[in-house]
Order: structure tokens, then sequence, then C-alpha cells
């Protein structure tokens, strides 16, 4: 046994150190995989186990599934890809579903989804840390409980990470912002524009978040300006009658991507006019190539534009500096805010939990190993939703791991079997 110095020391290093006969009080051996996430990814994880047969424990910090979509995004959020382009494995969305669900009905489908498969996550249980055991050949994921303090610990095989690619708010050091006398919160806590009526408010960031946010502020009667710091696409959500996602698929079926930029940018031009004219230049590389090499989505436009071309919305270059009321942009010029709304985004939570290294990248938190291989590591470790491409590239991950995963249980349940009948039989091996 170790010393009690050395444990002490231990225990000062390493707050997750637990004392070699204080086991936790909840531990549990998972005869299949524990997913950690309840959102769309993990959902689809889990159907896709169970269909194979294989059973599955979802862990989740909140009290929900899809708590992103549940708690943590505005209003009159809807579905900007159309709906067949967004459903998880297995389930159709309902044909009454319009094109574009909005959050409502998404979560109605997410829920029934969870219903159909018989997904009943473990939720208020926040992992904290998830580790190979490589002496018994498992991984440990352990966390704090849904009882308030309760830690748990669960020990499996398969380690399905659902955590997400928005699992912690991005909130940018601007000088002065602690000194600011108004508002300031995340879009992930913006509900919509109603008590902002009147008033005047900064949106920091030009995503969809963004664009959207301040269009509902618009509607609201409130007035909004933009921070754009860098060029960003801008697209209509829909042209020439089609989604302009689904029509930039089918045309990728024929064309090479390059030439597909082309045509959007063409076509945007035609219905959006040139956005540099009002404040938002383009990035050199075309939005679906982009979107490929570096993630970033374009914006697809459901009205901002019209506002930002009206003047409705104020487009400002970033910010230098912030004071008690107002705002000093790099333009030189200053302007007084009643609030701010920081659209800054979100990142990946996964290096603060999972003690591995090699297939997750400390610094960003997503695999390494690029689309389309990003999704399984080693020993039994394996990612959900880490594309950089919406819940299609989720649906993709969930189908590759449960096969992997299948493969697996059923040569070691078929080994099972075998060790069990000689044994059974007396026979050698
Ligand atoms: C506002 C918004 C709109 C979007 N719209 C679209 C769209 O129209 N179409 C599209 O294809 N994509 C869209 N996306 C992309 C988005 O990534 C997906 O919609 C989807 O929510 C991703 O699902 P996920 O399960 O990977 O992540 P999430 O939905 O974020 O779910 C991850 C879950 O893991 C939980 N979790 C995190 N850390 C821990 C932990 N340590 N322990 C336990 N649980 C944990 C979280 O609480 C969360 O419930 C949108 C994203 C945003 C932010
Ligand atoms: N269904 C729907 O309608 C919606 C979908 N979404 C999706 O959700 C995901 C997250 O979107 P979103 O929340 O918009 O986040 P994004 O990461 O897409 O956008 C964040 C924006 O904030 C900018 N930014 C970051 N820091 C600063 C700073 N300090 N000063 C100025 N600008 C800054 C970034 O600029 P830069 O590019 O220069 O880093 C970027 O333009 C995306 O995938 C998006 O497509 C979001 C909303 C609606
Ligand atoms: O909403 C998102 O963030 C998505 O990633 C969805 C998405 C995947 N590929 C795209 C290409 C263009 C616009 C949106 C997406």
């Amino acid at each position: 046994m170790e010393n009690l110095k050395e444990i002490q020391g231990k225990m000062a290093h390493d707050p997750h150190y637990m004392f070699p006969y204080c086991k936790p009080r909840h531990q549990e051996w998972v005869p299949g995989a524990v997913i950690v996430g309840a959102g769309p990814s993990g959902l689809a994880a889990a159907a896709c186990l169970k269909e194979q047969g294989v059973p599955s424990v979802v862990i989740e910090r909140s009290n929900c599934i899809a708590s992103l979509w549940q708690l943590k995004t505005y209003d009159r959020l809807r579905l900007h890809l159309p709906k067949r382009f967004c459903e998880l494995p297995l389930m159709p969305f309902p044909e009454d579903f319009p094109t574009y669900p909005d959050k409502k009905q998404f979560v109605e489908y997410l829920e029934a989804y969870a219903k159909r498969f018989g997904i009943d996550p473990v939720f208020d249980s926040s992992v904290e840390r998830g580790e190979y055991d490589e002496s018994i050949g498992m991984w440990r994921v352990k966390g704090v409980g849904r009882k308030l303090g309760e830690e748990m610990e669960y020990v499996c095989r398969w380690l399905v990470v659902a955590t997400g690619e928005n699992a912690e708010v991005v909130v940018p050091e601007i000088e002065g912002m602690p000194e600011f006398c108004g508002e300031v919160k995340h879009t992930s806590e913006y509900k919509n524009g109603s008590v902002y009526k009147g008033k005047k408010v900064l949106v920091v960031g030009c995503g969809n978040s963004g664009m959207e946010v301040c269009l509902d502020l618009c509607n609201h009667n409130a007035k909004p300006s933009l921070v754009v710091r860098d060029a960003v696409h801008v697209l209509p959500r829909d042209m020439l009658g089609k989604s302009t996602f689904g029509l930039s698929m089918w045309l990728l079926k024929w064309l090479p991507v390059r030439l597909v930029d082309r045509f959007l940018l063409f076509v945007s031009w035609l219905i959006l006019g040139n956005t540099a004219r009002f404040g938002l230049d383009r990035p050199t590389v075309g939005p679906l190539e982009l979107k490929s090499i570096s993630g970033k989505t374009p914006v697809l436009d459901v009205g901002a534009l019209a506002k930002i071309k009206s003047g409705d919305i104020k487009i400002y270059p970033s910010i230098q500096q912030i004071g008690n009321h107002s705002v000093q942009f790099f333009n030189g010029k200053t302007e007084n805010f009643d609030a701010i709304i920081l659209a800054t985004g979100y990142k990946s939570n996964v290096p603060a939990w999972l003690k591995e290294k090699e297939m997750f990248s400390e610094k960003d938190g997503y695999p390494r190993r690029p689309f389309p291989n990003g999704w399984k590591g080693a020993c039994g470790l394996y990612a959900v939703g880490f594309t950089k491409r919406g819940l299609l590239g989720a649906s993709m991950d969930a189908r590759h791991i449960a096969e992997d995963i299948h493969k697996c249980w059923k040569l070691e349940a078929e080994h099972l079997i075998t060790m069990t009948t000689r044994r059974s039989f007396s026979l050698k091996p």
C-alpha cells in the first residue's frame, strides 16, 4: 500500500486522484459503449448501436436531451439546411414538417427519436475525466453525478465522445469589456429582442448567429450594429427555387467544388448584390471550398442582409477598446451602446476531460485525422459530431462507429460463447 505522504502528495496535485480504498459512490460496468453527450450526435450513435444489438449508456451534463437546442439557442432559430440533410440515421422527419423545421419541431423530432430507440440518458451527470486503463483494457469514465456531488465511474470497452463542437462558449478578451456598464451576453443566452426595444445593441461576430440575432433585434425595434472583423461569405438560404445547400450538393455530384463555388457566387451576386459594398468583403477562397478546408460556415441569409442594405443594421470593423458606455473601433469611430451581444462562437471541451493525446488535438479539441476519418481512435475510442459538417456529418460518424463496434462486439461475443461452451463441456482450449 502507498504510504500516507505519497497519497497526500498525489491528492494535492491531482484533484481526481482518489485514495485507493475510497471508491466512487456510483460505479458501473457497462457491457457496451459509454456515450458522452445527449445531443443529436450522441442520440444518433446510441440509436445505431441499438440497431446493431450493442447496448450503451448515454451520459449528459444537463437535464435534457439536445441541451444546445433546448437551452442555448434563440427563439427564432430554424434549421438552415433542409430537413432531409438534418435527419438522424434510421428515422426521417415527419412528412408534415416544413422544409426548414423550427427549433420546437427539431426538438420534438429528437424527443421522438430518443423514445423510438429507447434512449434514456443519465442526466445531470458531467463527465470530468475519461482515461484508458491498460491494466484491464477498459475505459474509465468519471464525473459528478445526478445527486449533488455524487461521484460516478463507468467502466466500458468502448467510449464514444459526443460532447460536440459547441460545448463551451468563446468569450474574447477585449480591452475594457469588464468596465462596460451595459449588459454583455453571449448569443447562447439570447432568446429574443423584446427586452432591447429602442436600445442600441452591438453584436460582435458575423457568423450565422450574429447575423440572425441582428435580424431579430431589428424585428423587435432595437438598433443593432454588427462587428465584422474579417471577410465572410453570405449566400441566400435559397436560390432558383431550391435550397442553396441542396443545389450545391447536387452540383457537386457533377462539377468540381471551385466551379460550384463560382456558380454560387454568381447567383448570390444576382440576388444579394455586391456584399463588399455594405462592408462584407468576401474571402478569396469560395464558400464550399472554405467550408471544406477550414470548417468556416458561410452565412445563409434569411433577411439580415436586406437590413444591412437599408441601414437598419450598421457595420463596424474590429473593436479597439470598450469604455463604460462606448465602444471604440479600429476605424477611429466611437459609438455609445446599451448592450453588447457576443456572437463569437463555440469550442470543444474534449481536452478538459479526456486524458488521451493521440486522437484529439489538445489545441482545438477536434480529432486530428481529417474528415472522413476522424471518427475512430485507438483502444475503442470514437468521436461523433466533430466533422464541421453539421448533422449530416454526425449521422455519417454514428453509422461508421456502430458498424465498427458491432464487428468487435460480435467477435468478442463469439469468443465468450466458445469459452463458456468449452468450460461447460470441460473441453480443452
Ligand atoms: C445555433 C446553431 C444552429 C445550428 N443549426 C444547424 C443546422 O441547421 N443544420 C446542421 O446540420 N447543423 C446545425 N448546427 C450545428 C450543430 O453542431 C448541430 O446542430 C448539433 O447540435 C450538433 O450536435 P452534437 O450532439 O454534436 O452537439 P450538441 O448538440 O452540442 O450536444 C452535445 C451534448 O454534450 C453535452 N456535454 C458536453 N460536455 C459534456 C460533459 N463533459 N459531460 C456530459 N455531457 C456533456 C452537452 O450538454 C450537449 O447536450 C447548428 C449549431 C448551432 C450552435
Ligand atoms: N440553423 C441556423 O440557422 C444557425 C446555425 N448556426 C451554426 O452554429 C455554429 C456556430 O455559429 P456562430 O455562433 O455564428 O459561431 P461562428 O464560429 O460560426 O462565428 C463566430 C464569429 O465571431 C467572429 N469573432 C470571434 N471573435 C471575435 C472578436 N473578438 N471580434 C470580432 N469577431 C469575432 C468570428 O470571426 P472570424 O471568422 O474572423 O474568426 C466569426 O465570424 C455554426 O456552425 C453555424 O453555422 C448558427 C446560428 C444559426
Ligand atoms: O450549420 C452548420 O454549422 C453546418 O455545419 C451545416 C453545414 C454543413 N455544410 C455546410 C455548407 C454550407 C452551409 C452550411 C453547412
